[in-house]
């Protein structure tokens, strides 16, 4: 399986954010999105979300038996902030969720199961989203896609605000589902990118780049992706 992007563009008023990208993630791979601030990783996932609509260009899913454009169902976004719905507790929203996605949920798992796996406290369980920490909500969003197991999986700075501990059992969990995967996450620490990643890709300048993923352990490294990234704020 494949995603594929052909010539997306996006614009905001004069600036152009996205620039006519054409660009291929395979399954199997979790690729580590990098780029600066205002770079447009956040518009990327958008367009590809469906949440934007992009300006021009498209995105293709391509399995062995046929090549579509993407679509909403096959896209599990894990937003950088919350867009939970606030006024339920944590069992009644997965309960919603679980019911209006039962046709695609594949494993038996009940809902305490899946708090479970995601370290959810019994107490926390039946709280008011609202009152969650960053770092729970940003659990429970990704319990969305744990539990219906979309095709490609957007990831906007997810690990950022999750403890070290949670944060190490988040990570063996995406390297667990990534085989059946298409899996890209944003990320600005540098570190989470390099352990996690089979593959690192720059947005810089509106274009996707990328790099060499032998080098992902190299001291060369850093310093090839800090020149790209600077590259960019030396152009504007
Ligand atoms: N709805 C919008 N209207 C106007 N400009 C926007 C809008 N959304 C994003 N932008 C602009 O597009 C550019 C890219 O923003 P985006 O949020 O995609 O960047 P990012 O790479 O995710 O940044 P960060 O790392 O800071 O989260 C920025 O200059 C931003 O101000």
């Amino acid at each position: 399986m494949k995603l594929v992007l052909k010539n997306l563009s996006k614009s905001f008023e004069k600036k152009q954010v996205l620039k006519d990208i054409t660009f291929e993630f395979e399954q199997g791979k979790i690729y580590g999105l990098l780029g600066r601030n205002g770079a447009g990783k956040t518009t990327l996932f958008n367009c590809l979300a469906n949440e934007l609509k992009a300006d021009s260009g498209k995105a293709y899913l391509i399995t062995d038996t046929e090549e579509r454009e993407l679509k909403v169902d096959d896209i599990g976004y894990v937003f950088s902030s919350s867009i939970l719905p606030e006024f339920l507790t944590g069992y009644e929203f997965i309960k919603f969720y679980m019911d209006v996605n039962k046709d695609k949920i594949k494993d038996d798992y009940t809902i305490n199961d899946y708090f479970e796996l995601m370290k959810i406290k019994e107490e926390d369980r039946y709280r008011l989203i609202k009152d969650y920490s960053h770092g729970m909500k940003n659990k429970i969003q990704m319990l969305m896609f744990i539990i219906t197991r979309p095709a490609v999986i957007l990831l906007d700075e997810p690990l950022t605000s999750l403890d070290v501990v949670v944060q190490l059992e988040m990570k063996k969990l995406l390297k667990d589902i990534h085989k059946d995967h298409i899996l890209i996450f944003s990320t600005h620490i540098l570190q989470l990118a390099t352990d996690l990643c089979d593959e690192i890709v720059a947005l810089s300048e509106g274009e996707l780049e990328l790099l060499d993923h032998s080098m992902l352990k190299d001291s060369q490294f850093e310093e090839k992706l800090v020149r790209i990234l600077k590259e960019e704020s030396s152009n504007e």
